[in-house]
């Protein structure tokens, strides 16, 4: 299989093998986790509370040197996160924190054409606090992408919002990822939301991988009956039922 000067086959994003990480002597979070991402796949991680998701999304963003030696972890170079806050600095205008500590005479100009594709034209020179918290998630979703990350790292970036605002969260990701084209793990408890955005779901478990199932539905609708059939599957593997009941 060809690979790059990273060590990454051409067909993954992501290569994780054996991956373990606990914080006590007690027990493992992750306990030899294996996951592949490709290319430009969007993958949605699911698992009850403290099964590890964001333990996970941390050392592949490499923000948890701890890991290191417990596994293998291969990602691309380029990697951006986006967290349930949007960690706008508050003494920066929009426009200069989206192109915080990027390089080149036309920063501004990609910086308000990344502004633009989220919604946010006109907005350049607001302060963080001036703006509403979906507006906050798309400066924060611009700042991500305006670098050309091949791999986005979100942990439940729409956690936070309302119902509505998340439904057009939803869209708006899935238009600049199908522009952008990075591969995408995102952390969410939310089964709708996994299977409206991603074209796979792993649902984590006792620090490994207990399901693995592709999106394939034609209609995303939540009403779809491939929707609901995928929908009661995850919930089951999740140990609860339709109703929230464990
Ligand atoms: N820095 C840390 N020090 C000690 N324990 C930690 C640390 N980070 C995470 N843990 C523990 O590891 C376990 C997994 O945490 P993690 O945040 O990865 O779970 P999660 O699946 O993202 O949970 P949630 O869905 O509630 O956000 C938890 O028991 C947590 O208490």
């Amino acid at each position: 299989m060809a690979t790059d000067t990273r060590g990454l086959s051409t067909e993954q994003a992501v290569r994780v093998r054996n991956l373990h990480r606990s914080f006590t002597k007690d027990g493992g979070v992750l306990n030899g986790l294996d996951l592949d991402i490709a290319p430009g796949e969007f993958v949605a991680l699911i698992g009850r509370s403290g099964t590890g998701k964001s333990t996970l999304l941390r050392a592949l963003a490499g923000l948890d040197r701890d890991v290191d030696g417990y596994g293998q972890i291969t990602v691309p170079g380029a990697v951006s996160v986006v967290f349930q806050d949007s960690r706008l600095l508050p003494w920066k205008r929009v426009l200069d924190n989206v192109i915080f500590g990027l390089r080149g005479a036309d920063a501004r100009e990609r910086g308000a054409q990344a502004l633009a594709e989220v919604g946010l034209a006109g907005r350049e020179r607001a302060w963080p606090h001036q703006l509403s918290g979906g507006e906050q998630q798309r400066a924060a979703l611009a700042r991500s992408l305006v670098r050309e990350p091949q791999l986005l790292l979100a942990d439940e970036p729409f956690g936070a919002l309302d119902a509505l605002t998340r439904i057009r969260m939803h869209a708006l990701l899935r238009k600049l990822c199908e522009t952008h084209r990075p591969a995408v793990l995102l952390v969410t408890h939310d089964v709708d939301e996994a299977i409206v955005l991603a074209d796979r779901v792993i649902l984590l478990d006792a620090g490994v991988v207990d399901t693995d199932v592709r999106v394939d539905l034609a209609n995303r609708s939540r009403s779809d009956a491939g929707f609901a059939a995928l929908r009661t599957l995850l919930l089951d593997r999740l140990g609860v039922d339709e109703e929230g009941r464990r």
